[in-house]
């Protein structure tokens, strides 16, 4: 059962750091009309929740649509103090990602592309320098040409909603993927029972930072736990993959074009709940639920949601 209201965790003192938000408090990063108003009530609530910065996350939609977003928030940041405080830059996830059914999770198949420089180089002056992340399927990038040009530029590269080989993950590495995107989702409900996308990453964890959404909906408690303690919890950090429902109830929201059904255990299911779609989960939350399923003490906690994040952001 996920816990839907603050409860006794402390904040940290320098604030939580999330590396993948789409939304915040009834606010849509990924919609068209993002008003200065609304990112500002965002970046309230946030701050409001305890969140000293996040990484503002656009996620797959066509290379105009994506770039028209970047290029909204960065302008709305850089007139607004708080905006320009709290969104530490922007996670971009898609559009190249692997098209496959599982591993395009809820992201749109008509816009997921093979990965290429153009299109790429069109994101990064779109978000005018405040690229951070950028989520790819290894397998999708030939000759590793994006993740080498996004590397060079010392933006983390980080692989998602992908089904590399362990060849292939291992050249990726070579060229600079440095990360991999919310650990167990983004792929099939079914796969080999050995060689998976999921062993393949853990196998390589002291080479990658490894990001997982801890809402108790995308990745069962017992399994969250037996991630971070194969990948080593140095290694791990958590985001809330956060939508516009984040820190409201039940209901109906939007991500980009799509809509999506929050239950009352704060599930987020697409309307047709063929699969979930972002998490409505706040970092309060999730601290306090990882002290509470995973009995994680306090320190480690802050470690998840804090410091680790935060010397990630430090190092790109
Ligand atoms: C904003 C957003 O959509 N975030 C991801 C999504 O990309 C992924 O597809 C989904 C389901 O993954 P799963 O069905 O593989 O568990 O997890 C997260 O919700």
């Amino acid at each position: 059962m996920i816990v839907n209201r603050m409860e006794s965790s402390e904040t940290p003192a320098a604030g939580y750091v999330d590396l993948q938000v789409n939304g915040y408090g009834g606010v849509d990063f990924n919609g068209d009309d993002l008003s200065a108003e609304s990112l500002h009530l965002a970046c309230e609530r946030l701050a409001a929740d305890g969140v000293a910065q996040i990484l503002a996350t656009i996620i797959t939609a066509d290379v105009h649509s994506m770039s028209r977003r970047l290029q909204r928030i960065a302008t709305l940041r850089g007139q607004d103090e708080l905006a320009a405080k709290i969104i530490a830059g922007f996670h971009i996830e898609g559009p190249f990602i692997n098209e496959q059914p599982g591993y395009v999770g809820a992201h749109p198949r008509d816009a997921v592309r093979p990965a290429e420089t153009t299109s790429m180089q069109r994101l990064l002056d779109a978000a005018e320098g405040l690229t951070r992340i950028v989520t790819l399927a290894p397998e999708r990038d030939p000759g590793f040409h994006v993740t080498r040009m996004l590397a060079e530029q010392n933006i983390c590269v980080s692989g998602g909603h992908c089904d590399p080989s362990l060849d292939q993950l291992d050249a990726a590495i070579d060229a600079g993927l440095a990360m991999f995107t919310h650990l167990g989702n983004g792929c099939p409900l079914s796969m080999h029972r050995h060689d998976n996308i999921i062993q393949r990453v853990l196998s390589r964890s002291s080479k990658l930072w490894i990001g997982l959404i801890a809402d108790g909906v995308h990745v069962p408690w017992p399994a969250l736990g037996n991630y971070i303690r194969s990948a080593g919890i140095e290694r791990c950090f958590i985001v809330t993959d956060a939508i516009s429902a984040a820190g409201l109830g039940p209901g109906r929201y939007q991500l980009g074009q799509r809509e999506v059904v929050v239950d009352h255990d704060g599930a987020t299911w697409a309307a047709d709940r063929s699969h979930l779609v972002g998490s409505s989960g706040t970092m309060p939350q999730v601290a306090v639920n990882l002290q509470r399923h995973l009995g994680l003490p306090h320190d480690a906690v802050m470690r998840l949601t804090a410091a680790t994040p935060q010397r990630i952001l430090a190092a790109c």
